[in-house]
């Protein structure tokens, strides 16, 4: 069977993940190698390729490639100059047939979105650019491969519009010359240059817009009369640079509104051969040693690509060690499908390079890229940053009006907050770089069945601390087994990590696949699961938080409030029933008559309260899987442990039913700021299943024998060492203190009883009449009107909250934006009208305390 039609399949035939596709392609003897009466030593079965050592007949080494291409013999010329087989389907493979196998495969690839590579290795004169550009009407890939392209262009044109760009350059002593430019040859090349997206490039490269085959092969033309070429003994036309031709084909499927971009490099690289003492003078050994430094680094990339496929450790890839090795990154174990072509003589003179080469092109085999087609993620991933930069847009803006409100009178931070957060430019930075890592986890673990999809999200994007200041952002990987819905949150670096083990996971797996029994370690299919980097142990998961703020408790004033838990990025995760209610150490809620005017009147007082959790309502987490539960955490002023509610199981709206009683035993100052300042952080915790609920940890916290949880000690006297005999001095001090406030305490209770007693007298026409409704002290009246005021600040920090999250959707067009701010005017005028009535509610009891107040004094006087 002919070798050339052995292996018909097309370079378009592999998956997104595959190895670097290996051709063989033996040439006719050269004039050089007939006048020496060169013999073949090499033979071609199929997709085989055996190789005999000249100097020992016995000795052969057999290869097998993906193509192999017989061209050394049964040929003849046409008419027209076309070398074709002699007779039809003969074994001689022309330039056509090396086409239909690998340049259709590269043009399906690159139309359908895939970068797509093609090198040519080889000795010199062993027929790399006959393959790769061709002779006269013998037209290589190249040239074809245009023809095909504009042609699939025009027959396209309906469903896509294209562009194509062409650029041509040349590796020469490691430094980069633009075939394009000629005259702007500076001496030390163009630079290389390095991109987070990108990669490497070439900065100042000339791309040229091309939309014929034509012009690019005048353009093809041109670079090549630019080439540096030197003549060696071996071949007058040999190259000893290496030239590289990207073609970028830019497609934009309007209908779709999508576009696709693809990178074609062509590189045909210089002779592989060593260098020889050929009467090459000092330049040329500069020369070799540069060309060598690149195909060594190359040849070194391949190696450790070929080490890394069969499962070895391999710390670094030299990419970085040669020009050629970094512009040809993405080739190498990167996003593309990639072809070499390896040309050889067959003649027994060139045995060593031969053997070399076919050496060279068995590890190239074994290199796995790892293709995307660039529309789908691309797209996605700009569609993604996109809004992601409009959230985080929008929120900057809106910390920088918050800041500048709230920082009205220093002028320092005002200038501060237009200034952009830098933790959010790290953010945005590190979310960059982790897309398409994440992507590529993504595909591995589909590939792989793993059932595990990777997410980007940003912590704390919407969430803040007690004190409600934005908490740091940081990225993290939502990880999402698909069918026991299992979520874990992985931190950058975790991910990372286990990114680096999922693709050793993965190459071992490929390795498996192609039955490479020389895989050591374990299989992948069965990795136990603390070794699988897919797997983790199931854990809690913070779903999101709701802030109860304390002031009330500061006034012990009761609160009831139904808090929207936020998730991390401002989605609602559920509605929480919560309660705050002053009480008296026995638990009873404490009356009206105990609300305080002034709360500093707690400083040294013990303060009772109770944090109740009533209900949860909407919980997102149990909506979408029903088999998951959730608990409450909090923590309260100085305690470093929080305490969890039970956990509540299967119900979307779970009653919690939870209620904590905490008491200071002695308000300080420090606690009084506290809970006029602050808020407790109502964490949402999402259980899973096959996890270990939440467990308060009680060390270090102090209780009393009624379960009452003490947040502050009691004062000084207490807290002084017990084995102490004599009380310090200091400490006396404060004790009498103490005492002298208990008994002014005691004198003013006295006397507020006593006025109580004559505003009734006063009331009753002077009779003192028990058990009948007292009307109350005018301090009874303010901390009533206090209370009203109180609660109706709570639905307007509401309605603030509404205004806060309220942002336009992200399609947005102008009509959307319209509506939006219509909308938004009228929470506004809400928001201003609700704040306005309850401002003018609190002036009116005021005025009507004071004016009664007024007249009772014209009484009594
Ligand atoms: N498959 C082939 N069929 C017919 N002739 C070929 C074939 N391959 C190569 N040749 C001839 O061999 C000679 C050398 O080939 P070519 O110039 O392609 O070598 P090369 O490897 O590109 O060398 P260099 O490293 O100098 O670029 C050319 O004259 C070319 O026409």
């Amino acid at each position: 069977m002919p070798a050339c039609c052995a292996m018909r399949a097309k370079a378009s035939d592999m998956h997104s993940k595959d190895c670097v596709k290996v051709a063989v392609r033996v040439r006719p003897f050269n004039k050089r190698e007939r006048d020496a009466g060169s013999r073949s030593i090499v033979s071609m079965v199929s997709s085989s390729i055996t190789i005999q050592d000249p100097r020992d007949p016995q000795s052969r080494r057999s290869f097998c490639f993906d193509y192999a291409y017989w061209s050394h013999s049964g040929f003849a010329r046409d008419r027209g100059g076309l070398y074709v087989p002699e007779e039809p389907g003969g074994r001689y493979a022309d330039q056509d047939s090396v086409f239909q196998d690998l340049g259709e495969g590269i043009l399906e690839n690159a139309l359908q979105g895939y970068n797509a590579t093609l090198l040519a290795y080889g000795q010199t004169g062993s027929g790399k650019s006959y393959s790769m550009v061709g002779y006269g009407p013998n037209k290589g890939l190249v040239p074809k491969l245009c023809d095909r392209l504009f042609q699939a262009i025009r027959e396209n044109q309906d469903t896509r519009q294209c562009q194509v760009f062409f650029s041509m350059l040349e590796i020469y002593n490691e430094q980069v010359v633009d075939l394009l430019s000629r005259g702007s040859r500076n001496p030390g090349g163009l630079r290389v240059r390095e991109e987070q997206q990108r990669g490497f490039y070439v900065e100042g490269l000339r791309t040229v817009p091309c939309d014929s085959a034509p012009q690019v092969e005048q353009l093809m033309e041109q670079g090549t009369r630019t080439r540096t070429t030197a003549a060696t003994h071996m071949n007058a036309n040999s190259s000893r640079s290496h030239m590289l031709i990207i073609l970028q084909l830019k497609q934009i499927f309007s209908k779709e509104s999508i576009t696709k971009q693809s990178n074609i490099n062509l590189v045909d690289l210089a002779g592989s051969e060593r260098q020889r003492s050929s009467g090459s003078e000092a330049d040329r050994l500069k020369e070799g040693t540069a060309i060598n430094l690149s195909l060594t680094t190359l040849g070194n990339v391949i190696s450790s690509l070929a080490d890394v496929a069969v499962g070895k450790k391999v710390v670094h890839i030299p990419y970085r060690d040669s020009v050629l090795t970094k512009l040809l990154q993405s080739a190498l174990g990167g996003n593309s499908r990639t072809v070499m072509i390896a040309t050889l003589s067959p003649a027994d003179i060139c045995y060593e390079e031969s053997l070399s080469t076919l050496r060279y092109a068995e590890r190239a085999k074994r290199i796995q890229n790892r293709a995307v087609v660039n529309e789908s993620p691309t797209e996605r991933l700009v569609k993604e940053l996109k809004a992601e930069n409009a959230r985080l847009l929008q929120r900057l803006s809106r910390l920088g009006q918050e800041g500048r409100r709230a920082n009205d009178e220093t002028s320092e931070s005002s200038a501060g907050s237009s200034q952009t957060d830098p933790s959010l430019l790290a953010v945005f930075y590190d979310y960059i770089k982790l897309m398409p890592m994440v992507a590529e986890a993504n595909q591995m673990s589909q590939e792989l069945n793993k059932g595990v999809e990777f997410k980007l999200e940003i912590k704390n994007l919407a969430l803040s601390d007690s004190k409600g200041h934005d908490l740091e952002k940081e990225i993290a990987v939502r990880v999402t087994c698909m069918g026991r819905k299992q979520v874990w949150m992985w931190s950058k670096a975790k991910f990372v990590n286990r990114k680096f083990l999922m693709e050793e996971a993965y190459q071992q797996h490929q390795a498996e696949k192609n039955g490479d029994n020389k895989v050591e370690g374990l299989s992948t299919a069965a990795l136990p699961r603390d070794k699988d980097p897919f797997w983790d142990p199931v854990e809690p998961l913070l779903l999101g938080t709701a802030h109860l703020w304390l002031q009330s408790l500061a006034f012990r004033i009761p609160l009831e409030e139904q808090l929207e838990v936020l998730g991390s990025e401002g989605t609602e995760e559920a509605i929480l029933q919560a309660q705050l209610v002053p009480c008296t150490f026995t638990g009873l809620p404490l009356g009206e008559d105990d609300i305080l005017i002034d709360p500093s009147e707690l400083l040294g007082r013990r303060l009772d309260f109770q944090l109740v959790l009533e209900q949860c309502c909407g919980l997102r987490w149990i909506r979408e899987a029903r088999n998951r539960g959730v608990q409450i955490g909090f923590r309260l002023f100085d305690s470093s442990q929080p305490l969890y509610s039970p956990a509540v199981w299967h119900n979307v709206n779970p009653l919690l039913d939870h209620r904590v009683h905490f008491a200071s035993l002695h308000t300080s100052q420090r606690l009084l700021d506290y809970l006029q300042s602050s808020a407790v952080v109502l964490e949402l915790w999402g259980l899973q299943e096959g996890c270990t609920d939440l467990i308060s940890s009680l060390e270090g916290v102090r209780m009393t024998t009624e379960g009452i949880f003490i947040i502050e000690e009691a004062g000084p006297t207490h807290t002084a060492p017990v084995d102490s005999a004599e009380p310090s001095c200091s400490v006396r001090v404060l004790q009498q203190d103490l005492e002298e406030l208990k008994s002014v305490n005691t004198s003013l209770r006295k006397e507020n009883h006593s006025l109580r007693e004559q505003l009734n007298a006063a009331r009753n026409g002077g009779d003192s009449v028990r058990g009948r409704s007292v009307r109350p002290s005018c301090d009874a009246e303010f901390a009533r009107a206090l209370k009203v005021f109180y609660h109706s600040m709570t639905s307007v920090r509401a309605q603030l909250q509404r205004l806060r999250r309220h942002r336009p959707s992200e399609e947005s067009d102008l009509l959307g934006l319209r509506l939006f701010v219509d909308e938004q005017s009228r929470l506004l005028r809400d928001f201003s009208e609700q704040l306005e009535q309850s401002v003018s509610t609190l002036k009116q009891d005021v005025a009507a305390i004071v004016r009664r107040k007024r007249e009772r004094s014209g009484i009594w006087s």
